[in-house]
């Protein structure tokens, strides 16, 4: 017969007391409530508050009166874990929960169901203190124990005897090596073959939200409360719930009788606990996947069911509702681990898991030391590796803590070339790590980064782009260069050789860095700049350079601006940037745009917040690799990371861009470009045929702001909304045709141009209305209408700046000499170029890719001469302008100085292969 036990001494679930939502409609039955939603409505209709009390009361009490109420002896029953042990059955859907007061005293009550003689199969991957149990139990009660592999269900068939196996002891994911086994299999071959088994399921790593093994045919299943369902790490509980009657009866007598039963405190902190279970578990699982996958492009062997490589995933998947917060990964080497183990900050070294806190323990050293060193071999448990535990701290935090430990443990190292971390050989990570310093300073010296970025032709859409309108652009072959060196003097420097030679230097920790939140990677930056950051910069970082110095201030500003909110927390890498551009600054052509992408790609580098692709091994000695040799080898996620900081550097100069410019740098070639935000399709497409088409630039020299003017005509469209409206729907009209006749591939070439001339001329008319053309601009037209007969246009902001002419097929070479030859005696600048050549570009870095001997090695420097010392930064600064020692240092520097402005492109062209986007 049962014993005959108090009801209270169970957490019995009544059927369908779960509270569920009102019906949708009267033939739609109601559905159950999702898992957090039934973490978080703690109710038993049963139990009713005679208060009211929201939350459920501490009964801190041993005894109760009387002799007929409903409870007398806290070890038999208490409301308060009456309460608990309802809600844990509730959100495990299971018919029976009973808590006692730790995770091995539910085991302790399981164990306890068996008898000398029996026969228990456990895995051979069992948590250290599952382990120590088992085996009192087979030395003192008379218990045979098989240790089995479970994550191969085969293995367990040997030993499953219908008379003698009592239990089946499982967990999966195992800790710490995250096995999976196959609970559902197992348990079905068990009952097959030993009816009388109990299955039992260690449940801890997973909770109920992510795996509820008695839908799988476990008998019992436990959960060391300590973790997950309680969360802080402020109690100790353990929960065991099962479905059948009998096995609960024998349980809850157990727990009578030995009183180990949950006190009612415990019982209060599990249930507010348990409230939060499903939000913490989804941040610490997602955070997990993330620690998981960058350990594993590291190069390290991740033990995680979340990985594609993992053997268990497929059988993972099909049992368990997500992969947890646990992971463990091997260094190599016990020496190395430790070093990893001692090295974090944020990571706790601590046993257990399942806290708001992140941990990490060496488990051979700590929660597995109780299992011997050779059973441990036996059983394939590392002795260097590692398991974490990760919790809801911020996932950025947490990867930089580990980042810097793996850095200073040795355990990784910065491949200069592809600008990442990668794994270092565990023999070597050794001796890395006592002369790290050294190296990194090596490392680090040898980083320069050259990067450059074209500028634009406008065809059409030219300011009402900035209203939402299409506009049609195109790179041109003049581009802006930037040389980014990294230095070890905690100290940031600008030379801007276009801006007479501007040259500033600051030390990093003068920067206003209590004045900025930086964004972490993958963070979106606000619609608007952060106006403290740009104030503090302004007052405290700039206040040096003077008024009439405005384009420098607006470069400095972007420098800094970038470099800050870029950076890491407590990580400052500093650098020197060195620009110079074959493109005439604010004449309309896009100088700011490619510039914005030179100084967005050097400050992503140096902050390591993007990477090149790693150079691909070639298949044979007469291999080349064509992806490398031209567009397409960095990467369109690189592309778009480069695109948003420098639209954001965009807005810096100009206030308020459309990004088309930006854009044009970035990806180059021709496209159409809509703004987003105005209701219709926006972004980018790619335009064919363009490149067939030859342009005349001339710049009329004329300065201009386009800020002021972009401010302007937004002032105008408020003034007067109806005139720019129209003008926008007109301008509109003329991209659209644009667009039609070049994408018509039936259309005769002289249409074509005469069709392209036609629409620039009318496109240019409404500039003209919006206030933005000049009258330097109009003699420019003039000239080569008459008596050339060729269309002009304002290209850009207008104000100024540059007019772009198209030259038809049937303009010869002699009459462009002469329009040429009347232009430049008019005191203008023209320029005759070609369109829609590659957007960003890097300098690979590989020594495969670069020109031996190119540029000159060091000692040969002073072959070369040096620029004229800038001044007169060298007394706002009160630092020196490069000096020898530095253009020692920087080979790329002198020479990247030193060559004439016409063969910029060639001799940076001459340098090595360059990667584009
Ligand atoms: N080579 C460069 N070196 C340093 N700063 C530069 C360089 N080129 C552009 N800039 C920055 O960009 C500003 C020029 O931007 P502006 O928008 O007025 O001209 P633009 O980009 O040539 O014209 P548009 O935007 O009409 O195409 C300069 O004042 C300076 O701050
Ligand atoms: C005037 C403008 O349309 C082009 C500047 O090159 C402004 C912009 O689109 O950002």
């Amino acid at each position: 017969m049962a014993p005959s036990i108090d009801p209270h001494a169970l957490g019995k679930l009544p059927l369908h007391d779960l509270p569920t939502p009102e019906p949708e409609s009267p033939r739609r039955p109601r559905k159950p409530y999702k898992f957090s939603t039934l973490c978080a409505t703690v109710e038993n209709p049963d139990m009713k508050d005679q208060y009211g009390s929201s939350s459920v009361p501490i009964y801190q009490t041993a005894t109760f009166k009387g002799v007929s109420g409903e409870f007398d002896y806290s070890r038999s029953g208490n409301p308060t874990r009456s309460h608990l042990q309802h809600h844990i059955a509730k959100i495990s859907s299971a018919a029976h929960a009973i808590t006692v007061s730790s995770g091995m005293a539910a085991l302790d009550i399981i164990l306890r169901l068996l008898k000398p003689g029996d026969e228990v199969i456990a895995g051979d991957d069992l948590y250290g203190g599952t382990n120590r149990l088992l085996t009192y139990i087979r030395t003192h009660v008379g218990v045979v124990i098989h240790h089995v592999d479970t994550t191969d269900h085969a293995s367990l068939l040997p030993y499953i005897n219908a008379e003698k196996t009592a239990m089946v002891l499982l967990e999966s994911p195992t800790n710490p090596l995250l096995k999976i086994a196959d609970l559902a299999t197992i348990s079905q071959q068990v009952k097959e073959r030993a009816p009388n088994a109990i299955i039992v399921v260690d449940n801890t790593m997973m909770s109920p939200y992510l795996q509820r093994p008695l839908e799988h045919g476990a008998d019992i299943v436990y959960d060391s409360a300590t973790k997950y369902l309680s969360g802080h790490h402020d109690l100790m509980a353990g929960v065991v719930t099962c479905n059948r009657d009998d096995i609960a009866q024998k349980l809850a007598f157990i727990v009578n009788s030995v009183g180990n039963a949950l006190t009612p405190i415990d019982s209060f902190l599990l249930l507010r606990g348990i409230k939060t279970l499903a939000l913490r578990m989804d941040r610490q699982q997602a955070t997990t996947q993330m620690v998981a996958d960058y350990l594993y492009l590291l190069g390290f062997k991740v033990h995680y069911p979340g990985l594609a490589s993992h053997p268990g995933r497929e059988v993972h998947n099909r049992i368990a509702d997500g992969n947890g917060a646990v992971l463990s990964f091997e260094t190599g080497n016990k020496e190395l681990s430790e070093k990893i183990v001692g090295g974090t900050r944020l990571w706790g070294i601590s046993v257990s898991f399942g806290c708001v806190n992140s941990l990490i323990s060496m488990p051979c050293v700590m929660s597995h030391a109780s299992i011997d060193p050779a059973t441990r071999a036996a059983r394939g448990l590392p002795e260097d590796l590692i398991r974490l535990c990760v919790g809801i701290e911020d996932p950025h935090d947490l990867l930089d803590d580990l980042e810097r430990a793996l850095v200073d443990a040795g355990a990784i190292a910065l491949d200069v070339a592809q600008n990442r971390y990668v794994k270092v050989p565990a023999q070597d990570a050794l001796s890395l790590a006592v002369n790290q310093l050294h190296l990194d300073g090596a490392a680090k010296k040898q980083e320069e980064w050259l990067v450059s970025a074209p500028g634009k032709v406008i065809l059409f859409g030219e300011h009402a782009v900035v209203h939402g309108v299409t506009a049609i652009a195109a790179s041109v072959d003049l581009r802006c260069y930037g040389l980014a060196t990294l230095r070890n003097d905690r100290k940031l420097s600008i030379h801007l050789q276009d801006l007479d030679d501007f040259y500033y230097e600051w030390d990093v920790e003068s920067l206003p860095w209590n004045a900025v939140t930086p964004i972490a990677p993958g963070e979106e930056h606000p619609e608007e700049l952060d106006q403290r950051l740009v104030e503090a910069l302004s007052e405290k970082a700039l206040h040096e350079i003077k008024a009439d110095q405005k384009a420098a201030r607006g470069a400095s500003l972007v420098f800094l601006y970038l470099y800050m909110i870029l950076s890491k927390p407590q990580d400052y890498p500093t650098f020197s940037f060195t620009t110079r551009s074959s493109l005439p600054v604010g004449a309309g052509l896009g100088s700011s745009a490619s510039y914005s992408a030179c100084i967005a790609t050097a400050a992503l580098l140096v902050h390591r917040r993007i990477t090149l692709p790693p150079l691909p091994q070639p298949t044979s000695a007469e291999h080349i690799h064509i992806s490398h040799q031209g567009r397409r080898a960095i990467t369109p996620a690189t592309a778009e990371e480069v695109n948003r900081w420098s639209f954001v550097a965009e807005k810096i100069l100009h206030g308020n861009p459309s990004g088309v410019d930006n854009s044009v740098a970035v990806f180059g070639g021709a496209l159409a470009y809509a703004r987003p935000g105005f209701g219709k399709k926006s972004g980018m497409e790619g335009i064919q045929g363009f490149k067939s088409l030859k342009f005349l630039l001339t710049n009329s020299k004329v300065p201009r702001d386009t800020k002021k003017l972009v401010a302007g005509v937004g002032e105008k469209k408020a003034n007067e909304p109806e005139l720019v409206n129209g003008i926008l729907q007109s301008i509109q009209s003329i991209s659209d045709e644009a667009r039609r006749v070049l994408a018509d591939p039936e259309l005769p070439r002289d249409s074509l141009l005469s069709a392209l001339s036609a629409l620039m001329t009318e496109n240019h008319q409404h500039l003209v209305t919006l206030g933005v053309s000049h009258p330097a601009l109009e003699t420019i037209r003039s000239k080569t209408a008459v008596p050339h007969g060729l269309s002009t246009k304002l290209t850009g902001a207008g104000g100024g700046g540059c007019a772009v002419t198209l030259i038809p097929d049937e303009f010869g070479e002699e009459q462009l000499q002469d329009l040429i030859t009347a232009l430049i005696r008019e005191e203008f600048q023209p320029y005759l170029t070609s369109v829609g050549g590659s957007g960003l570009g890097i300098l690979s870095p590989y020594a495969a890719h670069r020109t031996p001997g190119v540029p000159p090695a060091p000692q040969a420097l002073d072959q070369v001469t040096p620029p004229d010392t800038p001044t007169p930064h060298e007394q706002i600064a009160g630092g020196a302008a490069p000096g020898a020692d530095d253009l020692a240092r920087d080979p790329l520097r002198a020479p990247f100085l030193a060559a004439p402005d016409a063969e910029l492109a060639q001799w940076a062209g001459a340098l090595g292969r360059w990667l584009y986007v």
